[in-house]
């Protein structure tokens, strides 16, 4: 081994050496949080490199987190130069794309399909719905895009749903699942789940194809393994292949922090590794060095509540105690937003931390607003990760579909979406008759709009408007050919209109639209910049370099993800405080974190308390949140919260009475005991009450005549909400009705 390797493993404690060193079988690593999981991947790859003479091009890597990514590779730069391009480092979605976009034309393909995200896809899915005449409350189109998704994770096509549909829901699931796959197909179009799911389909029905990914990655790795499904479970399978040939595989994981079971993901993947692979080797690593031992004792205090776990792990820190949690109990969610401010500005005055160091995390994305009001006001930097993001925006969307229009004339959804953005007289009535000929002649929407001539019914109001579509998105097509984005989108941004009437408008927020529209321009040119210098998409000897066009163009921002826009610490950006929802903060780690919303029905979620197994789900994401701290810890909880302009009173998070309390520095005189809620607003004068079982909250319908403990008979005037948050207006015949919550309040049914 030589000197710079051996540098390398010197950072490393004996079982992470040996899992950087171990060779020949599969490998499994699993271990808790800030255990060096992902940092014992970066110096696998750089061990490869240095002292097992593998080259750069042999090896994939799964991440998740820009930051990992960003880490392996300058560390591999460091290494190998240039060179280090030719490796893949990526998110299975844009691995399993560059593979799709080589491969498409083997499934009849054409290699400029279009990339269906979440809101074209429920677009598709409303036009399904609407056609078939059912009710769309009843049936929502996002249930539909759910069931199907769920199909597709699993890797059950639309024929074997309908052959295993045994009622007449799952049979018009079924039904549905199977008109979009046509749709989609007509559009040539893929969605996410779409982009793993074929590329497994396109390796198991083309040995030879996989055999020659085989052959040139030999190295495969993936961080966060707990987190996949069966769809790409199959696909890690079919890449690495078995026997003599098969690549080497390391996946490193940690049972307890699954949290996308909503996306199909079983931790059964890392629980039954070693029956997947028989000869597979597992190492586990015990010692943490992120957080200090009092974060890691309210972790795993929290953790051991849940009943399907992994591998026991005992997780020890030799950090040492440090500061104890604080807690905080606000009056409402203005007052724990204060509260937090107020922490934020004491520890950066301090010189316990900066800006860049510190993260809020909630539940929801709704939960940042009453932060960003109070973070505002003080001028705290901050930003927030996810929540309306730009490439959501209606403006960014309606162009990026015009642009999508350029590089596959047959995409559906896009041309639904614009025919008639900017206003050119195609309505209701001339897009239901192209509709009709689209259906008339099995072409697509789009398609059909070129022979609009054949739709009798369309006026010729409506024609012109057609007619002017067709000619803006002919030239565009034709631009696209050889010019960069940022070309063919100035020009449709001039051709459409698009520009002239947000600048003409009178509405105050079409300011703020141009300038979206100025900023995309911006991306697309930065995009071709990045091209050019070489940076976007490691390009391999064999492989031509990432074009500077729009198909590459488009394939970049559908798959920017919230996690990219995480300030990196050291950045310009990095001086701010970062907001984020507890899933986006998967493998990151701050010096300083708040835990907010610490409610019950808030975290855990109201939709998860009354499913063990869900509940178990959020017991992983509170895991998760706790041991993203290195040092300072912070509870918050708000006791009442304006929900549609009415006080919400909560009851503490039960995982707060999972952790110790001597573990915790509550502001209050008092900590808050789960379940109990101390009730200075609520109607029983300030006595504490215990909180009901969801079970024994009394059921009651308008007119009902109830007994409460302190104000007598009453009668049931009005009721909502409902589960835990149900609440009643009662008539104690003493003025105005009261507001009670059922849950709360000694009420019974006479
Ligand atoms: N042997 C070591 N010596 C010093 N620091 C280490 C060592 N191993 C890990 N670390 C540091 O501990 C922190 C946590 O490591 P890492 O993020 O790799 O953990 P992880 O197991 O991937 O965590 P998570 O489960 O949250 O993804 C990082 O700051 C890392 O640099
Ligand atoms: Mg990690």
């Amino acid at each position: 081994m030589n000197d710079a390797s051996q540098a390398l493993l010197a950072g490393l404690n004996e079982p992470q050496r040996q899992a950087a060193e171990h060779a020949g079988s599969p490998l499994l690593i699993v271990a808790g949080a800030g255990s060096g999981k992902t940092r014992v991947l970066t110096h696998r790859i750089a061990h490869l490199l240095s002292a097992r003479g593998v080259h750069p091009g042999e090896i994939l890597a799964i991440t998740f987190t820009n930051k990992a990514a960003a880490e392996m590779r300058e560390r591999v730069d460091a290494l190998v130069g240039p060179r280090s391009r030719a490796m893949w480092v990526s998110t299975f979605h844009s691995a399993c794309l560059r593979i799709l976009r080589r491969e498409a034309h083997r499934l009849g393909w054409k290699s400029n399909f279009t990339i269906y995200d979440t809101d074209d896809a429920r677009r598709l899915l409303t036009q399904i719905v609407k056609e078939l005449g059912l009710d769309s409350k009843k049936n929502s189109p996002r249930w539909f895009a759910a069931e199907i998704s769920r199909f597709k994770n699993e890797l059950i096509g639309p024929e074997q749903a309908a052959d295993a549909a045994d009622d007449a829901k799952s049979r018009l699931i079924a039904d549905v699942y199977s008109q979009y796959t046509e749709r989609l197909r007509l559009a040539a179009a893929v969605d996410f789940d779409d982009i793993i799911g074929t590329t497994g389909h396109l390796l198991r029905t083309f040995p030879e194809v996989a055999e020659s990914y085989r052959l040139r990655f030999r190295h495969v790795m993936v961080d966060e393994y707990q987190d996949t499904n069966h769809a790409q479970y199959v696909l890690i399978r079919e890449l690495v292949g078995t026997g003599d040939n098969a690549a080497e595989l390391c996946v490193v994981g940690d049972a307890d922090q699954s949290i996308y079971a909503f996306r199909g993901a079983t931790i059964r993947n890392i629980v039954e590794f070693e029956r997947d692979y028989p000869d597979a080797k597992t190492i586990l690593l015990e010692q943490n060095y992120r957080s200090t031992q009092t974060i890691l004792d309210a972790a795993n205090n929290v953790i051991r509540n849940n009943s399907e776990r992994g591998r026991e792990k005992k997780l020890w820190s030799d950090v040492g105690d440090g500061p104890r949690i604080l807690g905080h109990t606000g009056d409402n969610e203005h007052d724990e937003a204060a509260w937090v401010a107020n922490r934020v500005d004491a520890l950066v005055d301090e010189s316990q931390t900066s800006f860049g160091d510190v993260a809020i995390f909630y539940r929801t994305n709704a939960q940042s607003r009453a932060f960003e009001e109070v973070f505002v006001r003080r001028g705290i930097p901050y930003k927030v990760v996810g929540g309306v993001r730009f490439y959501e925006r209606k403006e960014v969307r309606d162009m990026l579909a015009y642009l999508k229009l350029t590089v596959n004339g047959d995409d559906t959804v896009s041309a639904m979406r614009v025919v008639n953005v900017p206003k050119r007289g195609v309505g209701d009535r001339a897009v239901a008759e192209i509709e009709a000929l689209a259906a008339r002649e099995r072409i697509s929407f789009a398609a059909a709009l070129h022979r609009a001539d054949e739709a009798p019914g369309v006026s010729s109001r409506a024609r012109g408007g057609i007619k002017q579509f067709c000619e803006i998105i002919d030239a565009a097509t034709e631009l696209a050919l050889t010019a960069p984005p940022e070309e063919v989108l100035d020009k449709l941004i001039a051709d459409t209109g698009y520009l002239e009437g947000l600048e003409q408008s009178t509405d105050p927020r079409d300011e703020g639209r141009v300038e979206n529209l100025q900023e995309l321009v911006a991306v697309s040119h930065e995009f071709t910049e990045q091209v050019v210098r070489g940076e976007v998409d490691a390009a391999d000897d064999d492989e031509p370099d990432a074009a500077a066009d729009v198909a590459s163009f488009l394939e970049h921002v559908a798959l920017v993800s919230d996690a990219d826009s995480i300030p990196d610490p050291e950045s310009e950006e990095g001086g701010q405080v970062t907001l984020m929802t507890l899933h986006t903060a998967k493998g990151l780690e701050f010096d300083t974190v708040f835990l907010t919303g610490m409610d019950d029905g808030l975290f855990p979620h109201e939709r998860s308390m009354s499913k063990p197994t869900e509940l178990e789900e959020e017991r992983r994401l509170a895991y998760v949140g706790l041991t993203r701290a290195r040092k300072h810890l912070h509870l918050t909880r708000a006791g009442t919260r304006n929900i549609f302009g009415q006080p919400e009173f909560y009851a503490a998070s039960r995982f707060l009475s999972e952790i110790p309390s001597g573990l915790i520095e509550w502001s209050e005189s008092a900590p808050p005991p789960s379940r109990v809620v101390k009730t200075g607003k609520t109607p029983s004068f300030g006595q504490p009450i215990t909180m009901r079982n969801p079970a024994d909250v009394p059921s009651l319908e308008v007119g009902d005549r109830i007994t409460h403990d302190k104000w007598g008979l009453g009668r049931v005037v009005e009721l909502k909400g409902s589960g835990p948050r149900a609440q009643a207006r009662i008539d104690f015949g003493d003025g105005e009705p009261k507001w009670v919550i059922l849950r709360l309040a000694p009420v019974s049914k006479l």
